[in-house]
């Protein structure tokens, strides 16, 4: 059986060489740099394709060629950015393929599978997934930082370039906004777990909607499932500065505090006065979230 070769799609050296570092040693490897080479005849790869005409941002456009450059691959590698996620769904909702992340170490297995270890449940879990042979996989990593060894590569030139953008933009939910409103919005109200569930969400999206605010949300709320990813704001998510940081049920981990520091105001709505979020905040209102948010609503829909 052939040994599946990984290889990974990045926009610079330096981002294909942290991906280069998930992948057990001894592997094949390949990489596809689209947009600025920089040096890459040292990558630690087997192959390294040069794919200038690919740079850009939107997966619809250099998709396809991306897709003719990763055939035949066992795993393909992309980093958790904006544009890494959005390439990685495109390939794989395209061509059917799984895809998993959070993947910081990638290794073949003696069948000739693939095994990868990601972190789970917030850092505090490790899990082994295993990708039978056969089954290519498009795979989200989260490097950890190792020195990898430079390597001599073959370096090859692709002529693809991207074409016209087929992708049609439709949104889950357009009153909710999301990762796009997110990062130019004056004004974010923002829910975490303290709401106490996804029913309770009516009120905060109505809020949003009367202020004009995009609607952000904590990791925990997005892991429970009550908004999708797209609104989490912090280390893994959005980062936002509006004038106006609303926080209502959201404790202020760092990672959170990470994506909204630069807020101009940050209104805490707490029940717990020693949140950590307290620390940054401009107000704390310790009361119940949904009670707040009532009032508040009740307040600018009468115009006061
Ligand atoms: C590698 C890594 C990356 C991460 N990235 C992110 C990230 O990008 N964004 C992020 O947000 N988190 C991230 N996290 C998770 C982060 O550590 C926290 O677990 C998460 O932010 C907690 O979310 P929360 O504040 O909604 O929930 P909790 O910490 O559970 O806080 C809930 C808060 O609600 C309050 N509360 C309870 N009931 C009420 C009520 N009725 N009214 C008002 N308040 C109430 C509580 O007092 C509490 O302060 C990351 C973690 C790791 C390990």
């Amino acid at each position: 059986m052939p040994e599946p070769e990984v290889t990974v799609v990045a926009s610079d050296v330096a981002t294909a060489r942290r991906l280069l570092g998930v992948v057990q040693p001894g592997t094949p490897t390949r990489a596809v740099l689209l947009g600025d080479a920089g040096d890459a005849a040292g990558l630690p790869a087997g192959r390294v394709v040069l794919a200038p005409g690919l740079a850009g941002q939107d997966p619809a456009a250099v998709g396809p060629g991306v897709a003719a450059l990763v055939a035949g691959a066992g795993a393909v590698l992309l980093d958790s950015t904006q544009p890494g996620r959005d390439l990685a769904g495109w390939l794989s909702a395209t061509a059917d393929l799984p895809l998993v992340w959070q993947v910081d170490a990638l290794r073949r297995t003696p069948d000739g599978g693939i095994e990868v270890e990601r972190a789970v449940m917030g850092g505090s879990h490790r899990l082994t997934q295993r990708v039978p042979p056969g089954q290519p996989v498009i795979v989200l990593a989260r490097p950890l930082p190792v020195e990898v060894e430079p390597g001599r590569p073959v370096v090859e030139r692709s002529a693809l370039s991207s074409g016209p953008s087929a992708l049609e933009i439709v949104p889950l939910d357009p009153a909710a906004g999301g990762a796009s409103r997110l990062a130019g919005a004056r004004v974010v109200v923002s829910v975490g777990r303290g709401i106490g569930g996804r029913d309770q969400l009516g009120r905060y999206q109505r809020l949003a909607d009367v202020t004009g605010a995009a609607l952000g949300a904590s990791r925990a709320a997005v892991d429970s499932g009550w908004l999708p990813f797209s609104h989490q704001v912090g280390q893994t998510g959005a980062t936002v500065a509006p004038d106006l940081y609303l926080a209502f049920g959201i404790s202020g981990a760092v990672q959170h505090l990470a994506g909204m520091r630069a807020s101009k105001r940050v209104v805490a709505v707490n029940t717990d006065p020693d949140a950590p979020i307290s620390r940054l905040a401009d107000l704390v209102i310790v009361a119940d979230a949904g009670a707040v948010a009532d009032e508040l609503l009740r307040r600018l829909e009468e115009g006061r």
